[in-house]
């Protein structure tokens, strides 16, 4: 891999396997009637891809066209079953939103644990503790189990964990889908902080305008398959999520457009 490379998914496929019938007599049933049990299922086939360091990739396609197993597979969630997946650094991010917290503890609490999956220390978070509540911003919950927090909620506070991890390379799953407006606008704005701090964002998203914004390039999934690796407004084009809305105007947008889409 070259020194100035952050991810390299050589090849990559991962297969899942579904299964039909949950119960012993369902299967039997299923087999006296000589119906499949399993079926397999290829999410992401055969893909290869390389992104250098500093690089912001927005990374598209409709849903189920494997992003998001894309981004495990990078985050080494989950292994390729074919091919390799090489990453430099350290690597934090928001892939599916609650991930990696415990519901019965607090958000205090979370905020620690989930840190410590990314790999910060309990000193580290110690100090950035106070930065990392007030992003999320959820007052008085804080104390309260995150069983019981809304989507929203979770969103914020996973979102606020990851971005307060001091990383080389930042993953982020449809971060802005279940925020509201204030807090889209607040993590674009993060995220671009992050950005220009140089270091390398893959960013997940269905919202052209903030993917204009964000990313200088875009990767676009089709049936698990690569559609599309280019020019971030090409990408975009290429997509043609917004057929009803004028491309060009997007890159002079200041994102809010796109997020909202
Ligand atoms: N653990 C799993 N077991 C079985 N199938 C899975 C599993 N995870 C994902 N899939 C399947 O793989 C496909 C790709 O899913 P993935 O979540 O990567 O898509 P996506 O592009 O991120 O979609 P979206 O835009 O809806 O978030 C889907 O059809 C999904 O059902």
């Amino acid at each position: 891999m070259a020194a100035d490379t952050a991810i390299l998914v050589d090849e990559a496929t991962k297969v899942f396997t579904l299964r039909y019938h949950k119960t012993f007599k369902q299967m039997t049933v299923a087999m006296m009637r000589g119906q499949d049990l399993t079926n397999t299922f290829t999410a992401v086939d055969n893909v290869s891809l390389e992104i250098k360091q500093g690089e912001s990739v927005g990374l598209m396609g409709l849903n189920g066209s494997g992003k998001s197993t894309l981004l495990k597979l990078i985050n080494g969630t989950m292994r390729p079953d074919k091919g390799t997946v090489l990453t430099r650094g350290r690597i934090a991010g928001l892939i599916a939103t609650g991930a990696g917290f415990h519901p019965q503890l607090s958000g205090r609490e979370n905020i620690y644990l989930n840190a410590a999956i990314m790999g910060m220390s309990e000193k580290e978070t110690a100090r950035r503790y106070d930065e990392i509540v007030d992003f999320a911003d959820i007052g008085k919950f804080l104390e309260a189990p995150v069983g019981t927090y809304s989507s929203g909620m979770y969103a914020r506070l996973g979102f606020s964990v990851a971005v307060h991890v001091d990383s080389d390379i930042f993953l982020a799953d449809e971060v802005l889908a279940v925020g509201d407006k204030p807090f889209k606008k607040k993590c674009l704005d993060k995220m671009e902080e992050i950005r220009q701090s140089g270091v390398t964002i893959v960013y997940v998203s269905h919202a052209a305008g903030s993917v204009a914004r964000m990313c200088e390039r875009v990767i676009v999934l089709e049936q698990g398959k690569l559609g599309f690796d280019g020019e971030a407004m090409d990408g975009i084009r290429y997509v043609k999520y917004d057929d009803d809305l004028p491309v060009d105007a997007l890159s002079a947008g200041d994102g809010e457009l796109g997020a909202d889409i």
